[in-house]
């Protein structure tokens, strides 16, 4: 049974008029005080959405009993809802290839106290960066891919999601294009940062694409995968203004830096439970 005192409820229905009074009522009434609230009403598809952070006060509730009366008071609203404890970090499963920048990234603001999570491990199709995962005291798992194994190499790729218990992949510049089935299977739980300022230049060398458009604006985006290719609903993008005396190996270096950003503020905004996916979009509560 949980001790801890705060958690974050995310919820999203049919908009209609009484959900927050419903919500505060509710949680009022469950000796809880409301640290932050953001809502967020799609008039277009008449859908509603809200992150509230609260914290119990005194010792009747529990996290457990606050959750165990919410659907019958929220049943009117037929209402999708979550509540997260904050101070379970969330399981991640990181993916890599060769670049290891991003990783380098996330594993120093994971360091620094600055990302709420748990590594679980480092999959990678490459072993090149093993020694940068295993220096970190995280476990290093090699799974080459070919044309031939890919379907195998998934299903090992699943066999470690589910024996670790990972809640949530990051592919940190992860040279693979997975599977349609395994991107259902990943559906709203699996990151990718694109090395590109979204819907331009798809694929796999967009800064080459970029120095031939002759851009002055490089960026990233990270975005939730989705079996078509860097289509998913994106949650950060960063920019860096560049200009004609930039060659293709400097627009990379610049890249590298959006990339780690655009990534690093996805997780955040992800592990904080602070993003609905909807119609191939996403709402980010900051
Ligand atoms: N189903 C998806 N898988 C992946 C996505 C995605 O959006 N949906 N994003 C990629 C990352 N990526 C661009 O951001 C990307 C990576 C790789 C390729 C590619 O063409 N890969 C080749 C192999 C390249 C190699 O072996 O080095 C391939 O898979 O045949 C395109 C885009 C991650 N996966």
């Amino acid at each position: 049974m949980s001790t801890s005192k705060e958690f974050i409820l995310k919820a999203s229905c049919d908009a209609t008029s009484g959900i927050v009074a419903s919500v505060s009522t509710y949680l009022a009434e469950h000796d809880c005080y409301i640290s932050e609230m953001h809502q967020f009403d799609d008039e277009e598809n008449q859908r509603f959405f809200m992150r509230a952070v609260c914290r119990i006060e005194g010792d009747e509730q529990t996290i457990d009993s606050i959750k165990a009366d919410f659907d019958e008071h929220v049943t009117s609203f037929n209402m999708t809802w979550n509540i997260y404890d904050t101070n379970e970090h969330v399981k991640v499963l990181l993916m890599v290839s060769k670049f290891d920048h991003c990783l380098d990234d996330l594993l120093y603001r994971h360091r620094k106290g600055e990302l709420p999570m748990e590594i679980v491990a480092v999959v990678s199709n490459h072993k090149d960066l093993r020694p940068m995962a295993e220096r970190e005291g995280i476990r290093f798992v090699h799974l080459p891919v070919t044309k031939e194994n890919k379907r195998e190499q998934e299903l090992a790729l699943l066999d470690i999601i589910a024996e670790t218990g990972t809640e949530l992949v990051v592919l940190a510049r992860y040279m693979q294009i997975l599977s349609d089935s395994l991107c259902r299977e990943l559906n709203g739980r699996a990151i990718n940062i694109h090395h590109s300022f979204l819907p331009g230049f798809k694929g796999a060398k967009p800064y080459h694409q970029a120095h031939e458009r002759g851009v002055k604006l490089i960026g990233a985006t990270a975005h939730y995968v989705t079996s078509d290719l860097d289509e998913g609903p994106i949650i950060a993008q960063s920019v860096q203004p560049v200009d004609h005396t930039y060659s293709p190996e400097r627009l990379v270096a610049v890249g590298r830096d959006t990339e780690t950003v655009a990534l690093a503020t996805a997780v955040k905004m992800h592990l904080e439970h602070r993003v609905f996916m909807h119609n191939n979009k996403s709402i980010v509560f900051k």
